[in-house]
């Protein structure tokens, strides 16, 4: 008996017990988050569990992009007020909101995701760059400097990028700030209280890692005090619910947990989820670079004999693939 499962469901000790006397041997989540997933307990019963890493970066930095671009340029709001018959004609105030082109964009865990997101806002909004993550991300520097040479050689003011010592140091320079960490202990409530007071008052914060990085009852409160402060949420503490008053909140752009919602990636997540349990199934060893998982989505040929991407593959001594 093998696993498929949903970011939804939590697994432990009990199931991961449960699993193994029926005899499975892997799992895997249709995600590549896996936050849900106690890794140590699947240890302890030798279960593999895959995730689905790569097939979703893109899809999702482009609604984190998306919802950069609606909080800056208050879409929501606009359309409610156009479908509400409010539109009088063309006024200079009306739903006036931030340029992107040369302020800061902020990126929070600049992994797949964070970086892919930031490439995005630099090249395409000509945004300057500061971002925490506990590694340096070489390759983004590298195309930040790059593209930077090619404005000059083009007469334009070339972008800039920083990677910040401090997690504070984002959120007390830049003017978008988005979130792309993994959930664990050291994320949970990364953005609190005293961390939303150091922003920017009119800042736009993103998130599409996971709800829990932020406190949402104290973005809530913030959201109240600071009318010119704008977020765009794909994710919740307590999903499916938010917290009382965000819904009422105008300022407050909320989606259901769609960044990685493109035909194209849930087909992908599915058919990695599938061949990681396949492949465990089968004996197969476990693919070489979870981050190029391309060739287990060739329509037109038969998938590499291996599991794209099981994270407890060290742990349990699983061999890896040479190609
Ligand atoms: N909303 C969605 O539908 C959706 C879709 C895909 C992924 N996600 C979430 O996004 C997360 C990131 O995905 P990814 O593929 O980019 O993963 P990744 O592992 O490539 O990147 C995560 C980054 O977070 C950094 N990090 C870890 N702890 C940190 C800390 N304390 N402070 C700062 N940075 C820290 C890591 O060093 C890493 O670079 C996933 O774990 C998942 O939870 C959400
Ligand atoms: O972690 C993930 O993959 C997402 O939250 C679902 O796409």
């Amino acid at each position: 008996m093998e696993f498929l499962l949903q970011l939804t469901e939590d697994w432990g000790e009990e199931l991961f017990s449960a699993l193994s006397k029926a005899g499975g041997k892997a799992f895997s989540n249709m995600a590549v988050g896996y936050n849900n997933v106690d890794v140590d307990a699947a240890n302890k019963y030798g279960v593999a569990v895959g995730n689905t890493p790569g097939v979703l970066t893109e899809t999702t930095a482009e609604l984190a992009a998306s919802l950069t671009l609606a909080a800056a340029r208050r879409i929501v709001e606009a359309d409610e007020f156009m479908r509400a018959g409010l539109y009088d004609g063309w006024l200079p105030h009306l739903f006036v909101g931030n340029l992107l082109k040369g302020q800061t964009v902020g990126v929070i865990g600049a992994g797949r995701i964070g970086s892919a997101y930031a490439r995005m806002m630099v090249e395409g909004f000509k945004m300057n760059l500061i971002y925490y993550d506990l590694y340096q991300s070489t390759r983004l520097e590298k195309f930040v400097t790059a593209y930077a040479a090619f404005l000059k050689a083009n007469g334009e003011t070339p972008v800039t990028w920083k990677r910040a010592a401090t997690m504070d140091e984002v959120l007390q320079e830049a003017d978008i700030i988005s979130l792309h960490p993994v959930l664990d202990k050291t994320t949970y409530h990364l953005v609190n209280k005293e961390r939303l007071a150091k922003m920017k008052k009119e800042a736009i914060l993103i998130n599409c890692s996971r709800g829990p990085v932020i406190d949402e009852a104290a973005l809530v409160e913030h959201l109240k005090h600071n009318p010119m402060f704008r977020v765009g949420l794909d994710v919740f503490e307590e999903e499916p619910y938010m917290k009382p008053g965000l819904a009422e909140l105008k300022n407050a752009i909320v989606v259901p947990h769609i960044a990685s919602a493109s035909k194209w990636t849930r087909e992908g997540m599915a058919t990695l989820a599938a061949l990681n349990v396949l492949g465990k199934v089968k004996g197969y060893p476990v693919w070489f670079d979870a981050n190029k998982v391309e060739p287990f989505l060739n329509e037109n040929a038969r998938p590499p004999a291996a599991c794209p991407s099981i994270v407890n593959a060290k742990a349990l001594g699983l061999p890896t693939s040479k190609l």
